[in-house]
């Protein structure tokens, strides 16, 4: 059973993050999608709102599962026999970081990173950028599925009252 895991923090999941899920989901015999949870950082969602949008976005992909992890992925890849992480990569920009964290994660456990160049149409998809568009009424549609538009736009409504 070769299985893969996909990690992020996915907050909240794009279509660009959807393209890559999907295609390793084609490449592997499962993919398990894990949402990074680490208390420290501030997210717009909490990381069940994060693992329901995920599920809900990989409904259709009948070999792909959410799940949380803290500390770190190699450690939780070891506990869950996975040998492979699956990666986006949008642009030459997100090589330099990605080489580093792939060359660390094969120094700690036996797993290897496989890289999936991210379709040239979400090459400048980010959730970070999402969620600043979006504060700023800027029209999102396209970039996110409509469900999770419609969440973005009513967190961000909240957060600013
Ligand atoms: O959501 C994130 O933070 C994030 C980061 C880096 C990433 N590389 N590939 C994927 Br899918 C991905 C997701
Ligand atoms: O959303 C992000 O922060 C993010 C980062 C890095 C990424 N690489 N490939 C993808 Br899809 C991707 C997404």
């Amino acid at each position: 059973m070769r299985r893969a895991v996909c990690p992020g923090s996915f907050d909240p999941v794009t279509n660009g993050h959807i393209d890559v899920i999907g295609r390793a989901a084609e490449l592997f015999d499962e993919v398990i999608v894990a949402v990074g949870v680490n208390k420290s950082k501030n997210r717009l969602f909490s990381p069940e709102e994060r693992m329901d949008m995920l599920a809900e976005a990989c409904r259709g992909m009948s070999n792909v599962r959410v799940d949380g992890f803290t500390g770190l992925l190699t450690s939780y890849c070891q506990e869950r026999d996975v040998r492979a992480i699956v990666k986006g990569l949008r642009a030459v920009s997100d090589f330099e970081y990605e080489l580093q964290m792939a060359q660390m994660n094969s120094s700690l456990a036996e797993v290897e990173t496989v890289f999936v160049p991210t379709s040239p149409e979400y090459s400048f998809l980010a959730s970070s950028l999402v969620k600043e568009v979006a504060m700023f009424g800027g029209d999102v549609s396209g970039l996110v599925p409509d469900f999770v538009r419609e969440r973005l736009v009513v967190r961000l409504a909240e957060r600013r009252r």
